[in-house]
């Protein structure tokens, strides 16, 4: 099948399709039964992620239940960070817990060799998922963006004030350009790797990219995503790549214009009318439904829907939400979203 049969990838290579394609962040996770079913089964969460069969079950699931127009390999940002032999631990119901990493002294831990060797198991899952997925559905490769997982990597977990990260980004600057630089090329060797193995698209998550000054979010996230897209377009120049930077605000605008990525994703808080008129006249959208709508359902996510589909629909667009799918969504929601999204225009 050519990209112009799977309409996530022609919505991506700049065309707008009469029924625009859709998939969900986190469209697999928790809210599903019978993801807690393998999870169960698989031991921890990393054991999950490094599982090629149960993480090509899981991430099938969702396309199952809902067809969506594009799978998403199962795994997580934080693979990156453990690969290059950070420890890193999940406990249930508390998310990521890492071996900080806080100086110069401290990034000499890390190891690159090895990389790609600890990684097999995800790229052995992408090759499986590209096997096993429906002719005109398409598979997404990811990774995080340096700044966010650095975010991570120096806090050793979640945080609220990123006092830390941001800390040791504005004291040194040479020292944390060093785990930048780092995560920047094994990034884009990691993405190629996923497209290799099969992965037709990646995207770039930067889920805190909205927590840093103006000129900090030009060193530390438009910077390494633009030279990341560099790096990735010199071993796939037509793969296309879309970024995530959350909360970027008035940022989205220079991210659009000088990251280099091919489609951009806007987060929950993007007035779809701004967006339609300053971003989607020059690159495809996706985005950007709040993700609490699929907890509340009803008229309330149709209406929301619906007005985001009137905005964006048209021209190049991707439906999705505006953050990944919560735990507590009830599954039969996405389902009343999906039926919106595949009757829609005629729905209305
Ligand atoms: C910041 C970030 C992470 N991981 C990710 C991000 C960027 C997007 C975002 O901002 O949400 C990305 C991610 N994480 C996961 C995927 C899988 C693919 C998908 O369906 O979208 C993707 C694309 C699975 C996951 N990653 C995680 C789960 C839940 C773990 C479990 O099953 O117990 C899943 C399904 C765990 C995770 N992983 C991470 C955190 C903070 C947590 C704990 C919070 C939580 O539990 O939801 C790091």
């Amino acid at each position: 099948m050519t990209d112009r049969q799977k309409p996530f990838l022609d919505a991506l290579a700049g065309n707008a399709q009469q029924r625009p394609p859709f998939w969900l962040m986190r469209q697999a996770g928790r809210y599903l039964p019978e993801y807690r079913a393998v999870r169960a089964q698989a031991g921890g969460f990393l054991d999950l992620c490094y599982n090629p069969e149960l993480a090509t079950e899981v991430t099938l699931q969702p396309l199952r239940r809902y067809r969506m127009d594009a799978a998403i390999l199962f795994s997580d940002i934080l693979v990156v960070p453990h690969a290059l032999g950070q420890a890193l631990t999940f406990q249930e119901g508390e998310g990521p817990k890492l071996d900080p990493v806080r100086s110069a002294a401290e990034l000499s831990r890390l190891r690159r060799d090895g990389f790609h060797e600890r990684l097999q198991p995800v790229y052995e899952a992408v090759r499986r998922i590209r096997g096993a997925i429906p002719e005109d559905t398409a598979l997404i490769g990811f990774a995080g963006a340096p700044w966010t997982v650095a975010c991570y990597m120096v806090e050793g977990g979640g945080s609220k004030e990123f006092a830390q990260v941001k800390g040791w980004a504005y004291r040194d600057p040479a020292g944390f350009g060093a785990l930048i630089d780092l995560l920047v090329d094994v990034t884009a060797d990691y993405l190629a790797a996923q497209v290799d193995a099969g992965a037709e698209t990646v995207q770039l998550f930067d889920s805190w990219a909205g927590v840093l000054p103006p000129g900090p979010f030009r060193r530390w996230v438009l910077e390494p995503t633009r030279r990341i897209v560099a790096r990735f377009k010199a071993l796939h120049p037509t793969v296309p790549v879309i970024g995530f930077p959350r909360g970027a605000g008035l940022q989205y605008d220079i991210y659009a214009s000088e990251s280099g990525v091919d489609a951009i994703g806007l987060d929950t808080t993007v007035p779809p009318v701004w967006a339609a008129r300053t971003l989607q006249t020059r690159l495809p959208v996706q985005g950007n439904l709040d993700p609490i709508h699929l907890v509340t359902g009803g008229e309330a996510l149709r209406d929301a829907a619906l007005e985001i589909l009137e905005v964006f629909g048209g021209r190049p667009f991707i439906f999705n939400l505006g953050h990944g799918v919560v735990p507590q969504t009830p599954p039969e929601h996405v389902a009343e979203l999906a039926h919106l999204l595949r009757a829609w225009p005629e729905i209305v």
